[in-house]
């Protein structure tokens, strides 16, 4: 059987022509949407990440604000840094990049962005909106993969699906998402037992568990869909998921690749909760 590649970088190149579109719209009536970066520190990937999401909101014309701090930060200086933009009324979306340095609580952080601002979806209220089918700011990388698997039509309704990891970027939203969409939907973690015999079972399988090439053609069952959220570097420092994509093309129906796959619609999700926000600017004045 031959794979289908799920092709990230098409999809959002697509959803990008529409989003432009309506930034095109909030310009022509005098608003210019606004995302607030904040990175910390220097590692290396999320460096490259936050570029990328500079790069991205520029070819889109929205305006951004890129805050650098030095690792060493205090938490009450990052703080007073959220708060000023809380009051900016030109600001839209602020995002932290994650991870955090050791000495910051990132669960404060989060909490100190404002509801409406928070355009990464990681605040305790929007987390509760998505768990309870409200509309408001979502996780990007989670409402990514449900961008994905509706432009292949891929029918989720009844889906027995099962999501490897349990992080608050992806694994707890992506259940939520699925719930919401009538799936049934298991979370396994680092202490589930029996993980494969859970994995067979399943129609759809998420994987983000920050493991290289974890999940071999043994985990699946023939015709799974498998969303690879895992980004890692292999010995040979090739940026590889969280599973061994040569190994499962054999037998799964669809998978995303690495690269290529759910990063570039984390960014497009981004960007197009950037103009969401800035769309209620409208219905603000
Ligand atoms: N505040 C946030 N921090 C983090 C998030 C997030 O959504 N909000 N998610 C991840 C990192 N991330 C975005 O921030 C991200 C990761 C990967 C990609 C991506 O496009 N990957 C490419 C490959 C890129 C490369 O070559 O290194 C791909 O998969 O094709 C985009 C965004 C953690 N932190």
């Amino acid at each position: 059987m031959n794979v289908n590649l799920i092709d990230g970088k098409k999809v959002s190149k697509e959803l990008q022509i529409k989003l432009k579109k309506r930034v095109s719209s909030l310009r022509q009536k005098g608003i210019l949407p606004k995302l607030a970066v904040i990175l910390v520190g220097n590692n290396a990937a999320s460096k490259v990440y936050v570029r990328n999401k500079q790069i991205t909101a520029e070819k889109l014309g929205i305006e951004t604000l890129n805050i650098n701090f030095d690792k060493n930060i205090s938490e009450n200086e990052l703080i007073k840094k959220i708060d000023e933009l809380n009051n900016d009324a030109t600001v839209d979306g602020i995002l932290v990049q994650l991870p955090l340095p050791k000495q910051i609580d990132e669960s404060k952080v989060t909490q100190r962005i404002l509801p409406n601002k928070d355009v990464d979806g990681f605040h305790p209220v929007n987390m509760g909106k998505l768990f309870t089918n409200e509309i408001g700011p979502q996780p990007c990388t989670p409402r990514g993969i449900m961008e994905l698997l509706k432009y292949y039509n891929l029918e989720i309704s009844g889906k027995n699906v099962v999501i490897i990891g349990r992080s608050n970027i992806v694994g707890r939203p992506m259940a939520a998402f699925m719930l919401n969409e009538d799936a049934t939907v298991t979370i396994t973690h680092s202490k589930t037992k029996n993980l494969k015999k859970i994995t067979r079972q399943a129609d759809i399988v998420i994987v983000a568990i920050g493991k290289a090439e974890f999940i071999d053609a043994t985990y699946l069952k023939d015709d799974a869909i498998v969303i690879d959220v895992g980004m890692n570097r292999n010995k040979a420092g090739k940026l590889v998921g969280d599973v061994n994509q040569t190994s499962v093309s054999k037998k799964v129906k669809y998978l995303t690749p690495v690269p290529g796959g759910v990063g570039p619609m984390t960014i497009t999700m981004l960007m197009q909760q950037t103009i969401e926000l800035a769309e209620k600017r409208i219905n603000n004045e």
